[in-house]
């Protein structure tokens, strides 16, 4: 099977100081990959040029077989938009929009509002109760579901989270990673997942920096 996300020789230096050299890898659909390293190893430079954020250095990205180099600004951007979904330490949500508007707020950029997918990816993530809800109303746990959700909602193929659950406490974390590890496999995105935090993704391939 074609991988969904496929990097070849990857090499990246800021000015004088190399992050890293010669990383290769591929995710397959419905793959999840954690992305380890103490803080300050590269890990969101990493994922900024998965994204095809930063431009390539050294090697390759593909998407679904794709080169990314090459790709202008405005077509790289509206690849991005439907291809990769984002989910930060902190969720980014508009504080005037509702939970559920939330995670539609990325259907009315790509022209696809469906409330029946965003309320069901909403209640597949316990948060059915919630949907009309402001974000300053829910927990930090909450709120982190929504931000997945709304990456989730556009379908991507490639989910790219950088540090998704170190805003929260231990149980809400783990709660809260097992979900999204379990709808990412269901709707058959691959998943990369950058982390200092080792414990927290035991049992997952890993890629260190
Ligand atoms: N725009 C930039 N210009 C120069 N150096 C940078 C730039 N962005 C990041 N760096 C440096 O590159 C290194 C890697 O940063 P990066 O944010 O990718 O690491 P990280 O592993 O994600 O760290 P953290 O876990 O703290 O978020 C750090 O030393 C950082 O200071």
């Amino acid at each position: 099977m074609r991988p969904v996300l496929e990097a070849r020789d990857l090499g990246f230096a800021y000015a004088n100081s190399p992050l890293f050299r010669g990383l290769s890898f591929a995710l397959g659909p419905g793959e999840a990959l954690a992305v380890l390293g103490p803080s300050g190893s590269g890990k969101t430079t990493l994922l900024h040029l998965l994204a095809g954020l930063l431009p390539l250095q050294e090697g390759e990205v593909f998407w679904e077989g794709r080169p990314i180099r090459g790709l202008g600004e405005g077509a790289l951007a509206r690849l991005r938009l439907g291809f990769v979904g984002f989910v930060f330490q902190h969720h980014f949500l508009f504080p005037e929009l509702t939970a559920l508007e939330n995670v539609l707020a990325p259907g009315y950029l790509l022209g696809r509002v469906d409330r029946r997918w965003a309320l069901s990816l909403l209640a597949r993530l316990g948060l059915e109760e919630r949907a009309h809800f402001l974000p300053q109303r829910l927990s930090g746990g909450e709120r982190q579901r929504v931000a997945v959700a709304r990456a989730l909602y556009p379908r991507p193929r490639l989910l790219l989270a950088d540090e998704p659950t170190a805003s929260l406490d231990r149980r809400q974390a783990r709660e809260v990673l097992g979900l999204f590890l379990g709808l990412a496999r269901e709707v058959g995105a691959a998943l990369l997942l950058a982390t200092h935090d080792e414990a927290l993704v035991e049992g997952l391939p890993a890629l260190r920096l």
